[in-house]
């Protein structure tokens, strides 16, 4: 259920009076997004609304300006439309919220590998792009001192093997990490799962979702998609589908040496960070209380990505 902030015709008639628009003639609350309110309208053609209901207006202006400047440097994203005095953030039932034009397509849940290769493309791009941006900035919030501090919280949730791999992971993350030095850095995405992804077949619509964007190493961005669109049921990567995707990255920004020297730990990583967020989202769910997430994904898939990435399949 994504639909948290309701809204009347007559409402979204007189927020749309400020663009350039036709009338509204049709609207629909989005029951995809978890932590959003997303509304499908049309007017003319066909746009997204979106009301943010997790960040504030201190933080909504960073996802503008990135959306705005990706698309701008041509990398498949949707850009937030501009109203007749040139604002793209709005206001609404007092609450943030941005148009952005409906990219045509669906999130392809089971993939080819024409689609990763395309994805890979866009996610070169993206970090190519958010290498021109040295000024965009925004911190990790869910790095190495989150699943640090989160690792007791946890511990309900696993058995005593799971508990030891989690021990054993965040102890060699911690020690990679110690001794990585400087890796290729910049915004990125930070959640390119599929659904985060929009295709027309096998064209790339746009990648959506920017909402977990922050600093971070690029090769863990990579990491990230990879472990999204290339396991298998069993957590091991498919190395077509891999290959697919590297390939197609590589070839508009290489990895570096010291990027490729650490990347089975950087693909670790990339799978300890969603085994713990899926973790945490059980442990708040069994807290209680009003955040308690209505859904949480199975963290069991990222433990046995886990557990494939570290036995090198
Ligand atoms: N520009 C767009 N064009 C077409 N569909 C879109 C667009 N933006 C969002 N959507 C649709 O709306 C849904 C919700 O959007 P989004 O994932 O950004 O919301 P969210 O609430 O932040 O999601 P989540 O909680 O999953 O992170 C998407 O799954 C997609 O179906
Ligand atoms: N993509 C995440 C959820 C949103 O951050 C997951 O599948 O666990």
């Amino acid at each position: 259920m994504s639909v948290y902030t309701p809204i009347t015709a007559d409402e979204l008639q007189g927020f749309l009076n400020g663009f350039d628009l036709p009338p509204l003639t049709h609207f629909e609350g989005v029951e995809a997004g978890v932590e959003n309110t997303t509304y499908f309208l049309t007017a003319g053609r066909e746009w997204v609304l979106q009301i943010f209901e997790e960040q504030g207006f201190d933080e909504v202006p960073f996802f503008v300006e990135l959306n705005k400047r990706l698309g701008d440097a041509s990398v498949p994203v949707a850009i937030p439309v501009a109203d007749r005095t040139g604002k793209r953030l709005h206001l609404l039932k007092n609450k943030p919220a941005v148009l952005f034009p409906k990219l045509v397509g669906r999130a392809p849940m089971t993939p080819n590998d024409r689609q990763r290769a395309a994805l890979g493309t866009a996610v070169g791009q993206m970090h190519n792009a958010s290498q021109s941006m040295p000024d965009m900035t925004k911190d990790n919030h869910r790095w190495r001192q989150w699943w640090e501090g989160n690792r007791d919280r946890v511990q309900p949730f696993l058995d005593d093997a799971g508990r030891a791999l989690l021990d054993q992971q965040i102890a060699d993350t911690a020690a990679w990490l110690d001794s990585a030095g400087d890796l290729p850095s910049g915004i990125i995405h930070g959640d390119l799962f599929r659904d985060n992804s929009l295709f027309d077949g096998d064209e790339i619509a746009g990648i959506i979702d920017f909402y977990n964007a922050c600093t971070g190493y690029f090769a863990f961005d990579l990491a990230v998609t990879l472990n999204d669109w290339c396991s298998n049921a069993e957590g091991e990567l498919i190395a077509g589908a891999r290959d697919a995707m590297m390939d197609a990255y590589q070839a508009i920004r290489p990895l570096t040496p010291a990027e490729l020297a650490c990347w089975d730990l950087i693909l670790q990583t990339a799978a300890l960070r969603f085994w713990m967020l899926r973790l945490v989202a059980l442990a708040r769910r069994a807290e209680g209380g009003p955040d308690a997430p209505p859904h949480v994904k199975d963290p069991k898939a990222f433990e046995l990505i886990l557990r494939a990435r570290r036995a090198g399949r």
